[in-house]
């Protein structure tokens, strides 16, 4: 496997005063799928804002390309490779997706990258974003984080309020983008579809990390990926 283009060592974030994450070490490989698990509230969107710049790391490192990026303001770790697809993140709705593409570029990136990730938007490249459906939205907001030529794209539950067959339209969309060599870190509230698609899974519990190995592992054992969500073994109703 090839080294890490993101790494985490010994990470702790805040939300103002109060600490979130605790501890986090990770690894993001090029080329692959990264996956973060956990209940609601236990600290994944705030690891990834502190990766992104939105909320403070106090301690560790955070390494993209080997250069120390976690005291870099938010849009020189942007300019670093690092793309972010915030939670219900949205499109500029009177723009059309061609501009929602160009305003996002950077100067770097090409947006025929986009279009032939999603051949939907190359249809619609005319059309004002405010009149795409909620999947196509979807792709545009992952497009815009593409067109800026990021080495890792961060992806915070791109599935909330859609429906599955779109949701498995996105996650063909995401095993895309690793195929251009590009890593992603994704956090994902429909674990076993994550679990298709991702090489390594991190499952964080109170902000820390307590499991921390191949997708495989937890794919197959349903009792395991409860028992790292939760701390303890499910109960007999719950495996019915
Ligand atoms: N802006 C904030 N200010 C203070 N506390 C916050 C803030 N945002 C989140 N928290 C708290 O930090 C903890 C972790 O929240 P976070 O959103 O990172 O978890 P999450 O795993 O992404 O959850 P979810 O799946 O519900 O999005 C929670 O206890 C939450 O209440």
């Amino acid at each position: 496997m090839s080294d890490p283009i993101l790494s985490l060592t010994g990470v702790h974030i805040n939300r103002g005063e109060v600490e979130v994450v605790h501890d986090v070490s990770l690894d993001v490989t090029p080329g692959a799928v990264t996956v973060v698990l956990g209940a609601n509230g236990a600290g994944k969107t705030t690891l990834m804002d502190g990766i992104a710049g939105l909320a403070p790391v106090t301690k560790g490192t955070v390494s993209l390309g080997g250069q120390a990026i976690e005291r870099l303001p938010t849009y020189k770790r942007a300019l670093a490779g690092l793309g972010y697809v915030e939670q219900a993140r949205t499109t500029f709705r009177t723009l059309t997706v061609e501009q929602n593409l160009l305003v996002a570029q950077a100067g770097k990136g090409d947006p025929a990258t986009v279009f032939r990730l999603f051949p939907e938007l190359d249809k619609r490249r005319g059309l004002q974003a405010g009149h795409l459906s909620g999947g196509e939205q979807q792709m545009l907001v992952v497009g815009r984080a593409l067109v800026a030529d990021p080495k890792v794209v961060l992806i915070d539950e791109m599935s909330l309020g859609l429906a599955p067959v779109v949701v498995q339209r996105l996650m063909r969309a995401v095993v895309d983008l690793v195929g251009l060599g590009i890593a992603v870190l994704l956090i994902e509230q429909f674990a076993h579809l994550a679990l298709d698609v991702g090489a390594n899974a991190y499952v964080l519990r109170k902000g820390r990390v307590v499991f921390d190995g191949p997708c495989s592992q937890l794919r197959g054992d349903s009792a395991l990926l409860h028992e790292a969500y939760f701390g303890q073994a499910p109960t007999e109703s719950e495996t019915r």
